[in-house]
């Protein structure tokens, strides 16, 4: 099987079209599960049109926030309130005003030591694990519904570089990342591809003419992290006409 047999591409007009139809995506996954709902957000600049289109009254009234739980897939070691957090993003475009504070799972950069990612993925790790109410991952029962993924020009997603060994770890639901390959050159800290995999369907959003060049190399099956990122459910990639290489449709 070819990795583009694993994953099903839906193409959108652009930008806006394609965050209209992530939130329907957030709707119907949340739709699907009448208990505790979790969903893992990205980070980067590309999920933000659809976490402000949440905030809207059209979308924010159809979400049930009491049952929702926000858990972010990598964060980058800058304070809480820099515009290149992660989920200073996301709680600044549509979490601080909508969820409840306990509901929202910010991954520890901002409280733990800088110098070690490390102990702030343990953390992590503990909270997921806590959450999930075991110490192994299920295929049958996913820890998120619906996890959010973005793809960087070298083709990085989550913070999963090109050749790093985080690529590698079985064990580890969540790793430290002293040095990233690309902007913020910050440590990070990231979900593993084994528990960004444990999902009832995991969402790549892809938008803009910058993205055209590395969905091409992807979409011809190199073997880079967004391309080994696989939900053990469904696998979907949205992108805009500018994004979508064109001999793709
Ligand atoms: O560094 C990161 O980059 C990717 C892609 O970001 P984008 O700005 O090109 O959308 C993102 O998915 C990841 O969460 C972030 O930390």
């Amino acid at each position: 099987m070819t990795a583009n047999e694993q994953r099903r591409v839906i193409g959108v007009a652009d930008a806006a079209a394609l965050a209209m139809a992530a939130a329907e995506r957030v709707l119907a996954r949340i739709a699907e599960n009448s208990g505790r709902v979790a969903i893992c957000l990205t980070g980067g600049s590309s999920p933000k049109q659809l976490y402000q289109l949440l905030a809207t009254e059209t979308y924010r009234s159809r979400i049930p926030w009491q049952r929702v739980h926000w858990f972010i897939g990598d964060e980058r070691f800058v304070p809480a309130d820099d515009p290149l957090n992660n989920m200073g993003l996301a709680r600044a475009a549509f979490l601080d005003q909508c969820a409840p504070a306990a509901n929202i799972h910010p991954i520890p950069t901002a409280t733990a030591d800088p110098a070690d990612p490390d102990r702030a993925a343990s953390l992590y790790e503990e909270e997921l694990r806590s959450f999930y109410r075991a110490d192994t991952l299920d295929r049958a029962r996913p820890l998120f519904d619906l996890v959010l993924m973005g793809v960087g020009p070298d083709g990085h997603t989550a913070s999963l570089f090109p050749g790093d060994p985080a690529l590698d770890e079985t064990a580890r639901w969540v790793v430290g990342v002293p040095r990233a390959n690309v902007e913020p050159f910050v440590p990070r800290v990231t979900l593993t591809l084994l528990t960004l995999a444990s999902c009832r369907e995991m969402l790549f959003e892809v938008a803009g003419w910058p993205k055209r060049a590395i969905l091409t190399r992807l979409f011809a099956g190199e073997n880079l992290p967004a391309n080994r990122a696989r939900s053990t459910g469904e696998t979907i990639w949205l992108v805009d006409r500018e994004a979508l290489p064109e001999d793709f449709g």
